[in-house]
């Protein structure tokens, strides 16, 4: 079976032959582990737009508008509080999740227009 992440290389660099082996060794081992960070969040961000465009088909379905923006503020309150709890810059992760919902607004918004050709 052919992956899409098939040619992929772990060890592509620009530092390549500028660096020491065993510092380019290190690099590479921390560098493992973000590949699977970062294909755990494609992951989790796959499943939260799942959830969402279920909430964009019932958001169109009963005309209700695309965003909830007294939701957002209790997300953010909470979010901001996690990430300081994980020592996470709050700032970084209230951007990331407003980043995320913007999408999701658009995406309710696309649903929304296009309610009632296929459902
Ligand atoms: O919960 C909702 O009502 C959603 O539409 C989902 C969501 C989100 O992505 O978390 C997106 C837009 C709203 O403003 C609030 C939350």
């Amino acid at each position: 079976m052919s992956l899409p992440h098939d040619n992929f290389d772990p060890a592509a660099s620009s530092l390549s032959g500028q660096i020491a082996p065993e510092v380019m060794a290190e690099l590479l081992s921390v560098r493992s582990s973000i590949d699977n960070f970062d294909a755990a969040l494609v992951h989790l961000l796959a499943e939260r737009f799942k959830a969402t465009q279920r909430v964009g088909v019932l958001k169109a379905r009963y005309q209700l508008p695309a965003g909830d923006p007294a939701r957002e503020a209790a997300q953010i309150d909470r979010l901001r509080a996690l990430a300081e709890d994980a020592q996470l810059d709050p700032a970084f992760a209230e951007k990331f999740l407003t980043f995320i919902i913007s999408e999701v607004i658009r995406n309710h918004r696309a649903i929304s227009e296009n309610h009632g050709i296929d459902d």
